[in-house]
């Protein structure tokens, strides 16, 4: 695992924004071969979208030949509804840049078979060889999409109820009426971010420290479901300096230390794959 620490959550943003652009861009991808992307939605990784959508509009990026899976969607908010994800993503950034509307996949949470529409959205994500990078956000009890604590760490996409933080956390998108905040979502499991062949977690803000502490210095837990990306040989987590709060200095000083010479670790990387080799390794110092 890597962590990067930038100063603040639009530094983060444009890190990860060019970070997307470039595996994109290396991908090359086409028709035929499209790249497989997995999304978030949340406050932090609006920067990430803002810098994304400029990078289309400098012509440095499209995404003519990508294919997206959104993680998660609550269960029962009309489609339209302003805070759905579905509207989000399209106010956010799918309205914004070049994406064919067709190589957009969001949960249906209105579905009339929930547990069929989950299994569909499992066996397209397999149809497409699998995610090629999922960027992902966390919720203050460290949850990634919305596996909630003591979700199974080898969970799959499936009908989730939502934690009593999580739905407070969330009234502030529903006029901080509780009554309002769904009570359920259908969520990508936690196997099915681990089986994407890298994964990117955007956390800023101090409110997401501890999550962050708990995920990367101590034990695989499903009480911290982040903490599972242990597991994964290519994962990134970039920060800002106030998620760090909780961190030890030595813990940042080691991430600091090994940022510096991963530029070279890359480019050794990008040559043995430009002579045809197959880098099953992906590219990470981890
Ligand atoms: N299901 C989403 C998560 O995928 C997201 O990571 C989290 C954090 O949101 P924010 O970035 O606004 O803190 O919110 C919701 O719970």
């Amino acid at each position: 695992m890597r962590l990067i620490i930038r100063d603040d959550s639009p530094a983060v943003g444009q890190y990860i924004a060019n970070y997307i652009a470039k595996r994109i861009n290396d991908f090359a991808p086409t028709p035929e071969r499209p790249f497989v992307l997995g999304l978030p939605t949340g406050s932090s990784p609006l920067p990430t979208y803002k810098f994304l959508i400029q990078l289309v509009k400098d012509g440095k990026l499209s995404f003519k030949n990508v294919v997206t899976f959104n993680m998660d969607e609550y269960v029962g908010l009309p489609e339209d509804h302003p805070e759905s994800y579905h509207t989000f993503m399209f106010r956010e950034l799918f309205s914004h840049i070049d994406i064919p509307p067709s190589q957009v996949n969001i949960l249906n949470g209105n579905a009339k078979d929930l547990i069929g529409e989950c299994n569909a959205y499992e066996a397209k994500i397999k149809a497409h060889g699998g995610i090629e990078l999922f960027l992902g956000g966390i919720g203050e009890d460290g949850h990634i999409a919305f596996n909630e604590p003591g979700s199974s760490l080898s969970s799959r996409t499936r009908i989730k109820t939502l934690a009593y933080d999580t739905i407070l956390a969330n009234a502030r998108f529903f006029g901080n009426d509780i009554s309002k905040v769904p009570r359920m979502a259908l969520t990508v499991g936690v196997k099915t971010v681990l089986d994407s062949r890298e994964v990117i977690v955007v956390v800023t803000g101090q409110r997401k420290a501890l999550a962050l502490s708990k995920a990367i210095e101590e034990g695989i837990n499903h009480l911290w479901t982040l903490s599972a990306l242990q597991l994964h040989p290519w994962a990134l987590i970039v920060v800002d300096e106030d998620a760090t709060a909780e961190l030890h200095v030595k813990t940042v000083k080691y991430f600091k230390s090994i940022e510096r010479v991963q530029d070279e670790v890359e480019a050794m990387h990008e040559k043995f794959r430009a002579t045809g080799g197959q880098d099953i390794t992906g590219g990470q110092d981890a």
